[in-house]
């Protein structure tokens, strides 16, 4: 099965042993340090099935009131985002963060076996960390896709007690960035290219980026694409403050995207972009923002769900099976809302009493 391909190739060292069925006793494992668990209970968000509904309701119940802290790590292909994402979880795993995870999104690969060499790659430079786990996530099926899985992974991570989830996506789709920009802090990551800011606007990050990064500044062209930003961020109205932090209602009223320059690859500036993150997620708190959108978050999750489950009722409605109900819309005796309406009613009637799970479940293969 690619859960367990994917379990055993990023999790080498961990040897085996039993693994619970029960997602109540996985998350204990995995809250305990058990980090064959941690995969395994992503493994059942992923797949979307009816455990990782029984899962998401346990995750949401436990993570309450403790969650933790999301960034979201986006930009083109090849612009760096691996390299800085794992400087990250070293600098926080410096600053003395418990556990850190990364959730790798990537919409292209089939299921997440396919990401192994990706996480392989990745976790060379954390091998041996106990303190960091790493995952790559597709959609394998999961009825609500990327969108509602990553969210899920997100509490999930939070219940199994890993506060700090680094979400990094490998390019820019509206997929990815909408993934990205669901966390508490979006970084956005160009690079010196002429034109590449210009692209990071097209593709619609000038918007969710809460902190933009110019990487690779050890190559030509890193000040003037710096330029470029800040020069989209006036053209865009955001205030220039300058003195954050001094001025606490300036600062609780607006956020400018700071533009930090790294060399991921060596690792210069990369403390300077862990410091503004903090920052913006202290602008977070301060200013109330983080509540309100956190609170957009669980809304548009919720209609995500909806939205799915409503196409899973559609598709499974029995059109054949309602024979008088066609005909008489194709004879016009009954309108087609009308028609709508009424299998809608029998859908639900048909879920009443039903534990909410058949609505979700992918049949397997
Ligand atoms: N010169 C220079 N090269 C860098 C720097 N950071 C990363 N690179 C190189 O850029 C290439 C791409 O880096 P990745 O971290 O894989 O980039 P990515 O954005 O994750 O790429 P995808 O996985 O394709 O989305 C690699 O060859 C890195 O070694 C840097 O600061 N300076």
């Amino acid at each position: 099965m690619a859960e367990d391909l994917a379990t055993v190739s990023t999790e080498p060292h961990l040897g085996p042993g039993r693994l619970s069925r029960d997602p109540a006793e996985l998350l204990d494992q995995a809250g305990s340090g058990n980090r064959r668990a941690l995969a395994r209970l992503l493994s059942l968000v992923e797949a979307g099935r009816a455990e990782g509904q029984a899962l998401s309701a346990l995750a949401h119940a436990r993570a309450a009131g403790q969650e933790g802290w999301t960034v979201g790590i986006t930009g083109a292909p090849g612009a760096g985002k691996s390299t800085l994402t794992s400087r990250l979880v070293a600098e926080a795993r410096r600053r003395g963060a418990p556990r850190v995870a990364v959730v790798a999104v990537d919409p292209t690969s089939p299921f997440s076996g396919g990401a192994v060499l990706g996480d392989r790659v990745r976790m060379q430079d954390h091998a041996g960390d106990d303190g960091v786990f790493i995952r790559s996530m597709a959609t394998r099926g999961h009825l609500g896709g990327l969108s509602v899985a990553v969210p899920e992974a997100i509490w999930v991570l939070w219940a199994a007690g890993v506060p700090l989830v680094l979400v990094e996506t490998v390019g820019v789709g509206q997929v990815e960035v909408e993934v990205a920009s669901a966390t508490d802090t979006t970084v956005v990551v160009v690079n010196p290219k002429w034109g590449d800011a210009v692209q990071a606007n097209k593709a619609g990050l000038m918007e969710v980026a809460d902190v933009f990064v110019v990487n690779k500044a050890d190559l030509p062209g890193a000040r003037e694409a710096r330029r470029d930003l800040e020069q989209m961020l006036d053209l865009a109205g955001r205030p220039r403050s300058g003195r954050r932090g001094e001025q606490e209602e300036d600062a609780a009223a607006a956020w400018r995207p700071p533009v930090v320059e790294t060399v991921a690859a060596d690792g210069r500036g990369v403390a300077e972009l862990w410091a503004a993150i903090e920052a913006h997620q202290d602008y977070l708190v301060r200013s109330g923002e983080r509540d309100r959108r956190r609170r957009a978050r669980a809304r548009a999750e919720l209609e995500r769900i909806l939205q799915a489950q409503l196409a899973r009722v559609v598709r499974d409605l029995e059109l054949g099976d309602r024979a008088e109900l066609l005909s008489a819309v194709e004879q016009g005796q009954v309108g087609p809302y009308e028609a709508a309406r009424t299998l809608l009613l029998d859908a639900g009637e048909a879920l009443r009493g039903q534990p909410g799970v058949a609505l979700g479940e992918v049949p397997p293969g």
